[in-house]
């Protein structure tokens, strides 16, 4: 297959050359303006001045334009580009979910997949294509520099090289704690101010909220000292440039007004040498902050690789089976064998030796005590995890197929499901966006919500508030049944929906939820038992037996038969 060009690379690299036009146009605009009026002063016959007043207008209007296709053409590079990378980062994300998240705070997370994912972005467009412009003017501008007057070039080179190299120099070494902490500390930030804000009836209860608050202001004092200390040391930066504009300005006039008095410089040149440094040091001006742009930005390329190298609990295969589980259509048969699941890092099974065979549309309940490995089991059934021993879909091992293909087939309402600030009707369409009203109140009747849903004012419009805080535990719950009523899948995992809701009603939603099960093949975890009718059966999981850690020899004695 033919490679399709890197189309953000190409935009990037007309941005830079739009950027760079831009700057020789203002290079361009100054030298022929100085050399416009001091010839001007002569009075010549205008036509001898048509040129440079046409040049002027032309690298006038130019600097504009050109500036304004830069800006056109670069920033659709970079976001084009940021939005890449965001949907990589966050495909890891899920990947990684449910068993590698815990590994980053929430509040860190997000600051990674917001800040972190913008900061390497703006790498492009404020490091490199300043950088680019910067070489390429500050050559042109030595070029006509040398052609006027060669020692006036020289010294013009000199300065825009110390310039370029003491200014970024000096104002990432002087901000180089602080560049390397910002990140850090603004994931720090926001999760303490995440902590403040979701926790406070329960900060608020225990008395312990100023001390939250206090951590969080600490934190917010600390990200604004460092990002204070990197405003000053670009200002260093830049003054390191401006004093090596002021020594090429003064450089130009030091050797200009010599060669305009012995005759060897046309004296309509010495505005051009006085004024070609200005122009030149313009995009010079602006490495420092170029620089510091950079430095954060690996440091926030280094925080984005840290995700991306963490290793995903199952990855899918190279090579993933078409996924074809039951070739008449519907649900898969689905066969268990002395299955053994471990979450990653954990140092034992959460599920070791289970056996199940469910048939397809069969309804089974799963219980067992807590911390048996009820949720470990959908986990697994859903592909997020690896395993041992054998889960067949179809014949074929789970392991052998994509996992997004798993998921395309399996449904989980988790115990924790996510409730969003949003309506009821955005809630409910996550599961299938092109969902009609009367689908989503039918999946609600299924849920159990009827009543509850002719109660609301607002319809399927009632917002439901941050984290579903404006209704309750089992309201919540049957939101997310229905959501996952709604998205029809061929085998449904119920963790724990119940677990709000009392005996009755749990067994009155099982029953109008009978519908949407028709046909499909449903696991329904639970800690009570659930009448005959509502499921086909009824299996049992226990806890793996902890191994004996260093048992004493005398005890395995104890053991061993007698006699
Ligand atoms: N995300 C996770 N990361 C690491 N270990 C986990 C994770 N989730 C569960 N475990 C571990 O797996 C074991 C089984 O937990 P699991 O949640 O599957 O039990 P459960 O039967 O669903 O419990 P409950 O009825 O209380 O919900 C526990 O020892 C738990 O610590």
């Amino acid at each position: 297959m033919a490679k399709r060009p890197n189309t953000i690379a190409l935009r990037l690299v007309l941005g830079a050359v739009l950027g760079s036009l831009a700057q020789l146009s203002a290079l361009g605009l100054l030298a022929v303006s100085a050399y416009l009026i001091s010839r001007a002063w002569e009075q010549p016959p205008i036509l001898y001045l048509m040129v440079a007043i046409t040049s002027v207008r032309a690298f006038g209007i130019g600097r504009g334009v050109l500036r304004y296709a830069e800006r056109l053409v670069s920033h659709d590079a970079a976001f084009r580009g940021l939005e890449r990378l965001r949907v990589a980062v966050w495909r890891k994300l899920v990947r990684l979910a449910p068993a590698g998240l815990p590994v980053w705070r929430s509040g860190d997370l997000q600051a990674r997949l917001v800040d972190d994912v913008d900061g390497t972005g703006d790498r492009w467009l404020r490091g490199t294509l300043p950088l680019a412009a910067a070489v390429i003017t500050a050559a042109a501008a030595v070029v006509i520099q040398s052609a006027i007057l060669p020692a006036a070039g020289a010294i013009l080179a000199l300065a825009l090289l110390a310039a370029a190299l003491a200014g970024p120099a000096l104002a990432s070494w002087s901000a180089r704690y602080a560049l390397r902490a910002t990140a850090a500390e603004r994931g720090d930030l926001t999760e303490n101010v995440r902590a403040c804000l979701h926790g406070r009836e329960e900060l608020v209860a225990a008395g312990t909220d100023a001390v939250a608050l206090e951590r969080a202001l600490a934190g917010d004092e600390r990200l604004r000292r460092a990002h204070a200390r990197i405003a000053w040391s670009a200002g260093l930066g830049q003054a390191a440039g401006l004093l090596a504009m002021a020594a090429a300005v003064t450089g130009a006039l030091w050797t200009g007004i010599p060669a305009v008095a012995d005759g060897t410089l046309d004296g309509v040149l010495l505005a051009c040498l006085a004024l070609v440094p200005l122009a030149a040091f313009e995009p010079v001006l602006a490495l420092p902050a170029a620089a510091q742009q950079t430095a954060a930005a690996k440091e926030s390329g280094r925080r984005l690789v840290e995700i991306t190298r963490e290793p995903e609990p199952r990855p899918d295969p190279a090579e993933p089976m078409d996924f074809e589980p039951n070739p008449l259509g519907g649900p898969p048969f689905i066969e268990i064998k002395r299955l053994s699941v471990t979450w990653p890092g954990a140092d034992r099974p959460a599920i070791e030796g289970f056996d199940l065979k469910i048939q397809p549309g069969e309804r089974v309940a799963v219980m067992g005590p807590s911390g048996s490995g009820k949720s470990t089991l959908a986990a697994a059934l859903m592909g997020f995890l690896p395993y041992e021993g054998s889960l067949r879909f179809g014949g074929v091992e789970l392991a052998e197929y994509d996992g997004d293909d798993v998921r395309r087939t399996v449904g989980l309402c988790s115990q924790d499901a996510h409730v969003f600030d949003t309506t009821l009707a955005e809630n409910l369409r996550l599961a299938r966006t092109s969902a009609t009203d009367d689908e989503l109140v039918r999946a609600l009747r299924w849920a159990g919500l009827r009543d509850w849903f002719d109660g609301l004012d607002l319809g399927l419009q009632t917002p439901l508030g941050e984290h579903g805080r404006a209704v309750s535990g089992g309201e919540r719950g049957r939101i997310a049944l229905a959501r996952c009523l709604l998205a029809d899948r061929e085998v449904l995992v119920l963790d724990e929906f119940d677990a709000h809701l009392d005996a009755a009603t749990a067994e009155r939603v099982l029953r109008t939820a009978a519908a949407a099960l028709e046909g499909k093949t449903a696991v329904i975890i639970t800690h009570r038992p659930l009448p005959d009718g509502v499921v086909d059966r009824t299996v049992h999981l226990r806890p793996p037996v902890p191994a004996p850690r260093d048992a004493p020899l005398s005890a395995l004695l104890d053991l061993a038969p007698r006699g």
